[in-house]
């Protein structure tokens, strides 16, 4: 496979920082270089025309953080008791965040806008849509929250089968193959990790791969929860907590030590403790690095500051991630170029990006060597221009 051909590594450009173009290019979210000193042969593409067709694969995507303004809009006029703006500037505005608890909130007025069956499975078969059609996307794990729907009276029954029918569907109608993440919010504690532990083990189909743990980091301590990891994990679920997003990477140790972390979602500040990096490295831990939300939800204060680089020096698996992206106006694709300019990548470089989230997938190996094959197939087929 392609991927071999750097050992697995995503392949940085030996400079300390990327240089001033690729930092502009990185801000824009694209590349408009022209050398034209490529050889001949197939369509020369820009960067960004590029990632735009390049075959991909999502793992660190909320359900309905994935919800378009155009859905947004249309859940919020269905349900206007919800207080979620239908005015397009207005919902602009409504998704500028003040700080990380300002985020959470306005994320849970979204989900507020989820209130029937068919609520969630509109939801997702558009989601799924424009994941396909929009980002390339062949492959997808989507972390869902079915705590905060059944909270608002959907019955977990209801819940699973809407999903699956979007799913299905969704694998039909976009060759999208969807796999399913639940995680915990945090936020509500123990309550919601014991209905969220029992929603998996007693409700989830086999499209549910994962367990995960979301929301605030300040005041929830990881290791309340590592009971309910344990079970998840006893029950073949692969455990992939957020953690060191808004704290310390003392966060990420408890993540891997107690909850028995094979992913970590953001884990930014894991940049901080070379023994931890060190750790990641030597254990094949990938961190879901969502660069644009970070700076959003102010995770990290400045792209220049972003610790991609540091982590992908360092050997830690890394795999580029969208988050919420309409609430952070950004795409997958965004995110590409965006790492692309902090690790100073060029096309090469962006395609073992993509491989390097298909290896950090819990896709089926049939899955994974397809995705793989038509990864080095577009990238032999595509020259940058
Ligand atoms: O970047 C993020 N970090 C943490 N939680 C997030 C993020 N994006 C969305 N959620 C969601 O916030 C809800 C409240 O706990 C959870 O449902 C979690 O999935």
């Amino acid at each position: 496979m392609g991927g071999e051909r750097h050992r697995g590594r995503v392949p940085v450009r030996r400079r300390r920082h990327p240089d001033r173009a690729a930092r502009r290019r990185a801000r824009r979210g694209c590349d408009d270089r022209r050398d034209g000193r490529q050889p001949d042969g197939g369509p020369r593409v820009s960067l960004d025309a590029f990632i735009a067709g390049l075959p991909k694969a999502e793992l660190h995507v909320h359900h309905v953080g994935s919800a378009s303004p155009r859905i947004v809009q249309e859940l919020a006029a269905r349900h206007p008791a919800a207080g979620v703006p239908t005015d397009a500037e207005e919902l602009r505005r409504f998704f500028e965040f003040r700080d990380f608890a300002h985020f959470v909130e306005v994320y849970l007025a979204v989900v507020d806008l989820i209130r029937t069956p068919e609520d969630v499975r509109v939801l997702t078969y558009e989601v799924a849509r424009e994941m396909a059609e929009g980002q390339r996307l062949r492959y997808a794990e989507l972390t869902c929250t079915p705590y905060t729907s059944v909270l608002r009276g959907i019955a977990i029954e209801a819940y699973t089968e809407a999903i699956e029918d979007a799913r299905v569907a969704a694998e039909r109608d976009f060759g999208l193959v969807l796999r399913w993440i639940y995680d915990i919010p945090g936020e509500s504690g123990i309550p919601a990790a014991d209905a969220t532990l029992s929603y998996a083990i007693d409700h989830g189909t086999d499209a549910l791969v994962g367990f995960g743990l979301g929301g605030p980091e300040i005041g929830v301590p990881r290791p309340q929860f590592q009971p309910h990891f344990d079970k998840a994990r006893a029950a073949g679920l692969r455990s992939v907590p957020h953690a060191g997003e808004t704290t310390g990477p003392q966060t990420v140790w408890d993540a891997v030590r107690l909850l028995g972390a094979e992913r970590i979602g953001h884990g930014c500040s894991a940049a901080q403790d070379p023994q931890l990096l060190a750790y990641l490295a030597s254990h094949g831990i990938a961190l879901e690095v969502c660069p644009t939300s970070n700076i959003a939800t102010r995770a990290v204060a400045t792209l220049d500051e972003h610790p991609l680089r540091t982590f992908v020096e360092a050997g830690v698996p890394v795999a580029i991630g969208s988050d919420d992206p309409p609430m952070f106006s950004t795409t997958l694709n965004q995110e590409y170029a965006v790492a692309a300019g902090l690790l100073g990548l060029d096309t090469d470089g962006v395609a073992e990006l993509s491989r390097a989230s298909v290896r950090a997938s819990f896709a089926p190996d049939a899955v994974k060597a397809r995705l793989m094959a038509e990864i080095d197939a577009y990238a032999g087929a595509t020259l940058p221009g």
